[in-house]
């Protein structure tokens, strides 16, 4: 599997795009999280949302789903071209209702399925998005009140999407074969729903060597060489696990 991130960016960063993933595998490629910055990130990697073949969602915000509005009017009415949307359960209902509902609702189309061929996730287990690429749904907490999850792919990657810290998950997952491993990281405490780089550089040097972090902000130049033993994801970049 590949990967390329369309940003690396926090929720506010404005030098790194959000935090949005390309995942190449097969000959298809899927996209992890369709943030507001999503489809001009993609237009500077000269790709179109026709180049998609499956968009896979890790929770309602902005920065991850704020692209999907002109995702589904583009496969919908320029491409005319189905796509499907994983999707874990507890997300299709808020997903709709609370996100795309004001601007995809229109007479004829009235619901998600209108617009997405939609493939519900549950916890646990595993589902092939595109050949070669399993994902595994992990519930980890964000905020409060709000469903949000990290995926296993391919049994050896972790993508921990927005989270609180949870060095019992990362120790378990190693424990079970994760090699890699891509966080989030707020660079400067308190990390109140996100993990902060002080809390990773906690753990043990062998478990941080696995490590890289992503969804920071715009003061990442100031961190360079202070990040241990993890490295920093670079946006664009096409890193092969
Ligand atoms: O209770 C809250 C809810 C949100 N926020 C901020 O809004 C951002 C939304 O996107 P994000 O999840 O990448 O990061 C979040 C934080 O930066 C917060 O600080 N506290
Ligand atoms: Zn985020
Ligand atoms: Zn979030």
């Amino acid at each position: 599997m590949n990967i390329q991130m369309l940003g690396t960016g926090s929720a506010f960063a404005k030098r790194y795009y959000n935090n949005n993933a390309l995942l190449f595998s097969g000959g298809q490629t899927a996209m992890l999280d369709c943030g507001i910055t999503a489809p001009l990130a993609l237009h500077q990697l000269s790709k179109t949302f026709n180049d998609i073949d499956a968009l896979v969602i890790s929770h309602i915000h902005a920065d991850h789903v704020g692209g999907m509005e002109e995702f589904a009017f583009q496969r919908k009415f320029v491409y005319q071209r189905s796509l499907p949307l994983f999707v874990p359960a507890p997300l299709i209902e808020p997903l709709w209702e609370t996100t795309l509902k004001g601007g995809l609702m229109q007479e004829d189309l009235r619901s998600l399925d209108d617009y997405f061929d939609v493939r519900p996730l549950q916890e646990g287990e595993s589902c092939e998005i595109i050949p070669g690429l399993t994902i595994r749904p992990i519930r980890t907490k964000h905020i409060a009140g709000k469903p949000s999850y990290s995926y296993v792919m391919n049994g050896s990657f972790f993508y921990s999407a927005d989270m609180k810290f949870d060095a019992e998950l990362l120790h378990a997952l190693v424990a079970e074969g994760c090699e890699v491993i891509f966080h989030d990281c707020q660079l400067k405490p308190p990390g109140v729903v996100h993990t902060t780089l002080e809390q990773l550089l906690s753990l043990p040097v062998d478990l941080q060597e696995r490590i890289w972090l992503m969804h920071y902000d715009d003061t990442r130049p100031h961190y360079e060489g202070m990040t241990g033993a993890m490295r920093f994801v670079e946006q664009h970049h096409v890193y092969s696990f």
